[in-house]
């Protein structure tokens, strides 16, 4: 399910260090109004260390695009930010109440069900009453143009289509922050295009934060662009200064071999 918590057992093992002391008094106010305000967060899959030393704020409305190499620890950004992987005190500041953000995962969950009632378990599970939750789910996945295959099994659905419930699913829930790990990343050309164009429209009014390989989309749908490398924030910039200003080389060159 795109906004269900796991539970302990099948959390990989994780150490998250302590942010340092002694931050400076203006990062301080800007993490105060941030939604998410992360400080030196640190975080290993035992001894596979997969985010080291990252900060930085995320505000309401903003557009964030995390891109980098396989590996260089973006899922593990997001996942963060979803409370998905446990952190020591004071290190992440998160604003926004559980039930006002989603997630969409690289590879949707579907459950053994209609289309239609994987949509509205969803609501359901958020407090609606099951009547009203189906007919919610209805009005989503027309807007995801689904409404067509609402009866049939999720386990049945395309890639794209199965992107698109997902899509539904937490549209669904209305929620004010939507992260989402490379939702276009294995649909074709035009599959790729329709899921795009249904997260910009999703995005308006809410804060997103995304993972991409796909650099256009990045230049179509981010207002900032954060650049990972061995779990590490080499670039953080607003998405016109990312593709035309200058970059640290490791960036540059990440950027000039995505567009090769
Ligand atoms: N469950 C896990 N157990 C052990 N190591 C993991 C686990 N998940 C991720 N890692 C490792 O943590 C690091 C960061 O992985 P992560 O999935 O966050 O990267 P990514 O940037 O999202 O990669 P991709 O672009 O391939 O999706 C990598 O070295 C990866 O191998």
């Amino acid at each position: 399910m795109s906004n269900i918590r796991p539970h302990g057992d099948a959390r990989p093992r994780l150490r998250v260090v302590a942010a340092r002391s002694g931050d400076a008094p203006e990062a301080v106010a800007t993490a105060a109004s941030a939604l998410f305000a992360l400080r030196d967060i640190d975080v290993r899959y035992g001894r596979v260390p997969a985010l080291a030393g990252v900060t930085l704020s995320i505000h309401a409305g903003e557009r964030v695009a995390l891109i980098g190499a396989n590996g260089s620890g973006k899922s593990t950004l997001l996942r963060v930010l979803h409370g998905l992987l446990p952190h020591a005190g004071g290190t992440l500041v998160n604003a926004v109440p559980p039930q006002a953000q989603a997630m969409l995962f690289q590879r949707p969950h579907m459950l053994r069900m209609s289309v239609r009632n994987n949509v509205a378990l969803a609501l359901w599970l958020h407090g609606a009453r099951w009547r009203d939750a189906q007919r919610e789910a209805v009005v989503a996945l027309g807007r995801v143009g689904l409404d067509s295959v609402a009866g049939r099994n999720a386990r049945t659905l395309s890639g794209g289509q199965q992107q698109r419930m997902a899509l539904a699913r937490a549209w669904a829930l209305k929620p004010a922050v939507l992260l989402l790990d490379e939702p276009t990343a294995s649909l074709d050309p035009t599959a790729k295009r329709e899921v795009e164009a249904l997260i910009a429209d999703a995005a308006h009014g809410r804060t997103l934060v995304f993972a991409s390989h796909n650099l256009g989309q990045v230049k179509r749908l981010a207002s900032r662009v954060v650049y990972l490398e061995h779990g590490r924030v080499l670039a953080d910039l607003p998405v016109h200064d990312f593709f035309n200003g200058p970059l640290p080389e490791e960036a540059r060159q990440f950027v000039k071999g995505e567009l090769a």
